[in-house]
């Protein structure tokens, strides 16, 4: 456990690839990296019936609990663990349980709202947006909510066109202008390496750093070799 000495955001559309950036940076960075995906924020809906939770805008702000968010992270940036909340997409609600999550050398925040709170931006040092194409992001986002989140197809496209699209355009896109840095086309590998240069650069001195060659940059997608 150490008390974290740099802190990033990653915000994004759905399906731009924010969790694969985040995803890959803590992999090759190691045990220096916590990750904190803003999803297991979304408010505890227990008292809703699934068919009533179905129904939720989970891409307006007010779907999160930023106030938990919000304390959360400053513990771990004090260096102190937290009982993150988990997330269980398929029933649209938190599952009973926490997880202890230890505070490390870099925190990755990351979410399609990872840059909306102004609060929260000021608590980071790094603010990155993955900027992708929407038709890029809907057919991803199908695959994914097809095969691992429980959904069908119908289902997919009425809650893209109802919420997802109309809430991108209104809270999500204009995040980018909160940004430092700009991804284009999701995990490209030359940003990947800059960030990951960066993360590097901000390790405390004696942290193991890895060599270019070591880095690994790998997608569970079908359109990269
Ligand atoms: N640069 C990329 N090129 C091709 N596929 C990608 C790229 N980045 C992410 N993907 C794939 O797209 C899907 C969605 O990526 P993910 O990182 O989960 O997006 P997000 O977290 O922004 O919703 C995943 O199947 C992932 O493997
Ligand atoms: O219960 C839920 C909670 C969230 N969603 C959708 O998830 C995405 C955010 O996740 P990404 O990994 O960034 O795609 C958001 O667009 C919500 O619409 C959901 O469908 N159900």
């Amino acid at each position: 456990m150490s008390t974290p000495s740099f802190a990033i955001g990653i915000a994004g559309g759905t399906g731009a690839g924010k969790t694969t950036v985040a995803r890959t940076v803590a992999e090759t960075v190691g045990e220096a990296v916590t990750r904190i995906p803003i999803d297991n924020y979304y408010q505890d809906l227990s008292h809703l019936a699934f068919e009533e939770r179905q129904a939720v805008n989970y891409d307006h702000p007010s779907a999160f609990e930023w106030e938990l968010l919000r304390e959360q992270l400053e513990t771990l940036l004090s260096g102190r663990p937290i009982e993150m909340p988990q997330y269980d997409f398929e029933v649209h609600n938190r599952t009973d349980e926490c997880v202890t999550v230890e505070p490390s050398d870099i925190l990755v925040l990351e979410g399609i709202l990872a840059l909306h709170d102004e609060e929260i931006r000021e608590l980071l040092d790094l603010r990155v947006y993955v900027m992708t194409d929407a038709d890029v992001r809907i057919l991803r986002r199908i695959e994914r909510d097809v095969i691992e989140r429980g959904r069908d197809l119908e289902g997919v496209i009425d809650q893209y066109l109802e919420t997802v699209k109309p809430m991108h355009e209104r809270f999500v896109a204009p995040t980018k202008k909160q940004a430092d840095v700009i991804i284009p086309e999701g995990a490209n590998r030359m940003a990947i390496d800059l960030l990951i240069d960066k993360v590097q650069a901000e390790l405390p001195d004696g942290s193991n750093r890895l060599d270019p060659v070591d880095r690994k940059l790998s997608f569970n997608d079908r359109t990269v070799d």
